[in-house]
C-alpha cells in the first residue's frame, strides 16, 4: 500500500471518466476540470475502456480497496458496465451520478458487479429541482432512484449540496430517507474553492446542530473522519444523514486517503489544486505505476498544510508551496 508522506495511506481512487454532462447544475465543481458544459457525444481526449481498466489493475497491485466512479456524468460512457466487469475484484466499485440514466441501466451495472451509487438529488420538488440543476429531469431521477433499489444496490446514497438555494429543503430530504428503507443521504457542504460565488454558502455548523437535536445514534465514519448521524430509530432501525463538510477543515485533509483521475488520464493529489497534475502517458502500466507512486509521494493535505492560516485567521497558500 502506498502511504503519503503525512502517513494518508492510498485506499481509494476516483476516476472521472468524462467531463460531459447532461446537466448544468449552478454549483457544479465538476470536481475540478472546469466546464461541463459542450458536445454531449464521447470525446478523443477521454482515456478508453482498455485504458481505466489498466489503471485499475495497476491500483489494485497498491493495495486500493475503493474505486469511485465519477465526471461530469459516468452514465454518459456507453462502457460503464464493462469498466466495471473488468474491475479487479478486491476493488469495490460505486458510482456517483445525477441519476437520469439509471432507470434504464441500473441491472445492467449491478449485472456487471456495481456495488455501490450514489444520486445527487438536490430537493423533492421539480421547480426547485429545475432551478438548481437547470434541468427537467426531476422524473427520471426519482425513477432513477427507485431502479437503483429495485436492482438491489444498497445501500443508495442521495447526494444533496447545501446552499443558500437548498438549505431549507434539507429536513424534507431527511424525513425522506428516514422513511424509505434502503436510501441514506449525504448532505454535501457547498465548496466554493473551484465552483466561485462564496456568497452561497451557509453555516455548515448550523446544519450539525440541527441533526444533532435530531439525531437516536451518532458516529464519525473513518473516512474524513465525517460525521454520521441516525435518524428516526438507531444505527439498526433509522435513516443514515452523513455531512460531508470538507472546506477550511484541517481534520477531513488529514483523513483523506484517495487519489484521483482525471478523464484525460492525469492523476491528482487533491480535488482543490490543479497544479499538482501527473501525465500517466501512454498508460502503459509502468508509466501508471510511476505516475502512481509520484503522485503519493508529493500528496498533501490542503487545509492544515497547502493551506494555512494567518494572523487573522484567513486560510493562505502555505510559502513552502509557493513556486514548488
Ligand atoms: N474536498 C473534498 N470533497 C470531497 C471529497 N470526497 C468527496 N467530496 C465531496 O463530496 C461530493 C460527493 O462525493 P461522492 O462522489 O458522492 O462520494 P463520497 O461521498 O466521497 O464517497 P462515498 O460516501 O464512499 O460514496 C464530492 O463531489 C465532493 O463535493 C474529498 O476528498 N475532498
Ligand atoms: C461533480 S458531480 C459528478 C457526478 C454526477 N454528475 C453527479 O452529479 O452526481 C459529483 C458530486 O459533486 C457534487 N458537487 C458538485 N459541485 C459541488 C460544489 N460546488 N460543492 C459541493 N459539492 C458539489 C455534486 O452534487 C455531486 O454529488
Ligand atoms: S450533474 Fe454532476 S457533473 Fe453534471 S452539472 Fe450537476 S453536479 Fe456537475
Ligand atoms: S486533501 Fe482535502 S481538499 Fe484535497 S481531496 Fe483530500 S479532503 Fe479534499
Amino acid at each position: 500500500m502506498l502511504v503519503d508522506q503525512f502517513g494518508r495511506e492510498v485506499t481509494g481512487v476516483r476516476i472521472s471518466l468524462t467531463d460531459r454532462c447532461n446537466f448544468d447544475c449552478v454549483y457544479c465543481h465538476n470536481e475540478g476540470l472546469g466546464d461541463t458544459r459542450g458536445p454531449m457525444d464521447p470525446q478523443d481526449n477521454e482515456m478508453d475502456t482498455d485504458d481505466v481498466v489498466r489503471f485499475l489493475e495497476v491500483a489494485a497491485e497498491f493495495d486500493v480497496d475503493a474505486a469511485k466512479f465519477t465526471g461530469g456524468e459516468p452514465m454518459l460512457r456507453d462502457d460503464l458496465a464493462e469498466i466495471i466487469d473488468r474491475t479487479p475484484d478486491d476493488i469495490e466499485t460505486s458510482l456517483t451520478t445525477n441519476g437520469t440514466y439509471l432507470p434504464d441501466r441500473a441491472e445492467e451495472l449491478v449485472d456487471a458487479g456495481l456495488d455501490r451509487v450514489n444520486v445527487s438529488q438536490d430537493a423533492l420538488d421539480p421547480d426547485a429541482f429545475k432551478r438548481v440543476t437547470q434541468s427537467g429531469e426531476y422524473d427520471a431521477v426519482i425513477e432513477g432512484v427507485k431502479a437503483a433499489v429495485d436492482a438491489g444496490l444498497d445501500p443508495v446514497k442521495l447526494n444533496m449540496v447545501v446552499f443558500e438555494a437548498t438549505a431549507g429543503y434539507v429536513p424534507e430530504m431527511v424525513d425522506y430517507v428516514a422513511m424509505n428503507d434502503g436510501l441514506q443521504l449525504q448532505l454535501i457542504e457547498y465548496m466554493p474553492e473551484l465552483a466561485g460565488r462564496p456568497e452561497w454558502a451557509i453555516d455548515i455548523e448550523r446544519v450539525h446542530g440541527w441533526l444533532e437535536e435530531q439525531a437516536d445514534e451518532i458516529e464519525h465514519r473513518e473516512m474524513h473522519d465525517r460525521k454520521r448521524y441516525w435518524i428516526g430509530g438507531d444505527s439498526t432501525e433509522g435513516g443514515m444523514v452523513e455531512v460531508v463538510d470538507p472546506v477550511e477543515n484541517a481534520e477531513f485533509c488529514a483523513n483523506c486517503h484517495r487519489v484521483r483521475v482525471t478523464h484525460e488520464g492525469y492523476l491528482k493529489g487533491c480535488l482543490n489544486r490543479n497544479d499538482d497534475l501527473r501525465s500517466m502517458g501512454e498508460m502503459t502500466k509502468p508509466e501508471i505505476r510511476d505516475a502512481f507512486r509520484d503522485v503519493v509521494e508529493n500528496r498533501v493535505p490542503y487545509y492544515g498544510e497547502y493551506m494555512v492560516q494567518d494572523d487573522e485567521g484567513d486560510w493562505v497558500i502555505n510559502e513552502e508551496y509557493i513556486g514548488a
